[in-house]
């Protein structure tokens, strides 16, 4: 059952502040001019005197140490500087220097480029993740400097036990897998593709505190379908059309073998796959590995906890979402995922069964409405497919304008991938809405994706609408002082805590359970207040506040369900003792937070 027990912690973990105690000494095997190059260790002028003695660094560096501090405020001030000198050039162009600048900090001292990273997390999240990394993405191959992550093509077949070896972290806890087919909105991108998982992770350590030393982003090529990318002489990948069927799929069984023989306890996030992979490889792993998919599952939770939201927007209780006519165009892996959530949840809160449910529920895709009459239809689009003989009035294929009209729905949900396509008039059709406030998500990526702008909502459909995007927009001034508020929709807000309280229960899979357990939580995260004023989400500088929640959320299930094995010092028995806040303390505890370790070598 859904409850919305606000938790009373929720203000509480708002302010709480996070462990910056002196950190334990760091082992590191190499010295000298080694240390200054790897960014794992690098303090660049910030080593300390007898550090460099230690470390045989003395003579390498300029003789003036200085302080974290200073190192953070001297690359704030050029990163304004560059903010300053860009001003007035196109959109892209300054996203990406923004992006260079970012990265290289990255490639030099990852510890001053995650601080600066998670104290400015609401500025620097648009840049190393949506939308830029979707730009980064697509120029991959002409930016690319250094490797970050591994990659595995369908040539090292029958290496990969032996490659995995080659990473140079002894444990990896946190690994986000994508073969590069469905990159955002954005299609099939091939080895580019390895920007998402990089995006993922670095959110991962700014919301999650993943240590950065154990994860491990990786690109799995096996081919890419992309012509312009096969004709690019600069194109890094493998040039041969994708693999399929068993030669596919026997690329990926080895990978995860491989993984899970060397790191029993990883984690593997399923990433931008195309639909008919994204499904299979879930059903192929989840009861073998500790695996999920993002856009199926993550995304299901966070749109789930907004469309709840959205009831509570219209000043109703939440009991009333099982009335919600909800009209989802995009019937890909984030689609059905997010259709299969949230017709579960009114089925548990109806207690009717979930063919019933089904009714309020209308999927459309490149070809319209979806019936049991269309031909060819995807098996994992087919349980939602509507009976013919329950629209009245409406037909197989018909358009999203006409279903609009017709069926009036509370809420319109766009994860369909094509920027644009609730143009005007059916936005304007949203004014006819069932609904006093109607919820208008266009979640699809990168921005140029996105189904509306913002603006475009609040003017076509009304300034009464709650409004959601999956890259973020400016909140839209209405006149007269009033403001339309842009969430952001995304599943960041759930993918950092599924990861996290995966891993400090030690459970070694991932259950529907714990995933429930992440979306009711960030469910019940908002005040009514704040509903009420259309903000359904929280704001992204909270967002480590958030994963802490949403982590012991995941972890409380693994314990209920008797999958939580412990982890490190905390054993099973320890973890169910916990209360909730006490576990929340626990995963706050367990996040890494970046300052200087003093480094001590060992050979
Ligand atoms: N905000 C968020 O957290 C997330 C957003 N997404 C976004 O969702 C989008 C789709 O992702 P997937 O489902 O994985 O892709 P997909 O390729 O599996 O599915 C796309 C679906 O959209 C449909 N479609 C295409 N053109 C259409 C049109 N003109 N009208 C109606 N439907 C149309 C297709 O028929 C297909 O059913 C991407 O842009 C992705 O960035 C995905 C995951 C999370
Ligand atoms: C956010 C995300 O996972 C996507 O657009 O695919
Ligand atoms: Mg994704």
């Amino acid at each position: 059952m859904w409850k919305l027990a606000r938790f009373a912690a929720a203000n509480l973990s708002r302010s709480r502040r996070f462990s910056t105690a002196i950190p334990g000494p760091c082992i590191v095997h190499k010295r000298g001019a080694d240390i200054l190059h790897d960014p794992w260790f690098n303090k660049d002028t910030g080593f300390p005197l007898t550090e460099r003695d230690r470390l045989g660094l003395r003579g390498l560096l300029p003789p003036r140490v200085i302080s974290f501090e200073q190192q953070y405020a001297r690359f704030m001030e050029s990163y304004r500087s560059l903010e300053k000198n860009t001003r007035g050039q196109p959109d892209s162009i300054v996203s990406l220097a923004k992006w260079r600048i970012l990265n290289r900090l990255h490639d030099r001292n990852e510890t001053l480029y995650y601080r600066v990273l998670i104290d400015n997390i609401k500025n620097f999240a648009p840049i190393i993740y949506t939308p830029t990394v979707g730009l980064v993405c697509q120029n991959y191959s002409g930016l690319f400097r250094r490797p970050r992550g591994m990659y595995f093509s369908a040539k090292d077949k029958g290496e990969m036990m032996s490659m995995i070896y080659n990473w140079p972290a002894e444990q990896v806890d946190m690994i986000v897998l994508t073969d590069g087919s469905r990159i955002l909105g954005l299609g099939d991108l091939g080895v580019q593709g390895i920007g998402i998982p990089i995006g993922k992770l670095d959110m991962y350590v700014a919301a999650a505190g993943i240590n950065p030393q154990r994860i491990l982003p990786v690109m799995l090529d096996v081919g890419t379908n992309n012509q312009k990318l096969l004709e690019d002489p600069l194109y890094l990948g493998l040039r041969q059309p994708r693999l399929e069927e068993e030669e596919y799929l026997s690329i990926v069984d080895e990978f995860m073998e491989a993984v899970f023989t060397r790191w029993p306890k990883a984690i593997v996030q399923f990433e931008d796959f195309q639909m008919k992979w994204a499904f299979e490889t879930l059903q192929r792993y989840r009861k073998r590995f500790c695996m999920f998919n993002d856009d199926i599952q993550g995304t299901a939770g966070v749109a789930l906890a907004g469309l709840l939201g959205a009831v509570r927007a219209q000043g109703r209780p939440l009991a009333d979402f099982v009335n919600q006519k909800i009209v989802m165009v995009g019937a890909g892996s984030a689609g059905l995922g997010v259709i299969n959530m949230a017709i579960q949840a009114v089925s548990r809160m109806s207690g009717n069964s979930e063919t019933r449910t089904k009714n309020q529920f209308f999927l459309l895709d490149k070809d319209g409405l979806i019936t049991k009459e269309r031909k060819g239809l995807d098996p994992s689009a087919s349980p939602f497919a509507k009976d013919p003989r329950d629209i009245e009035g409406l037909r197989e294929g018909a358009s999203l304008v006409e279903v609009i009209k017709k069926v009036r729905p509370h809420v319109l949900l766009g994860l369909s991938g094509v920027g644009g396509i609730f143009n005007e008039e059916v936005l304007k059709a949203m004014r006819e809405s069932d609904s006093s406030k109607p919820a208008i998500f266009a979640m699809s990526n990168p921005t140029m994706n996105a189904e509306c702008t913002a603006a475009d909502a609040f003017k076509h459909a009304g300034e009464n609408i709650v409004f959601a995007s999956g890259s973020p927009f400016e909140n839209v001034d209405l006149g007269n002082g009033k403001v339309g508020h842009v969430n952001q929709a995304n599943n960041m807000y759930l993918f950092p805590g599924i990861g996290l309280g995966t891993l400090l229960s030690g459970a070694h899979f991932i259950t529907d359970g714990m995933l429930q357990a992440a979306a009711e939580c960030l469910a019940s995260y908002m005040t009514d207040e704040d509903t009420q004023n259309g903000i359904l989400y929280p704001s992204i500088n909270s967002i480590r506040d958030i994963t802490a929640e949403v982590g012991a959320a995941v972890l409380r299930a693994a314990v209920a369900e008797e999958l939580a094995e412990g982890h490190g010092d905390m054993g099973p028995r320890e973890l169910k003792n916990m209360s909730k806040e006490e576990t929340v303390e626990y995963i706050t505890r367990n996040m890494w937070y970046p300052i200087y370790s003093p480094l001590v070598h060992e050979k």
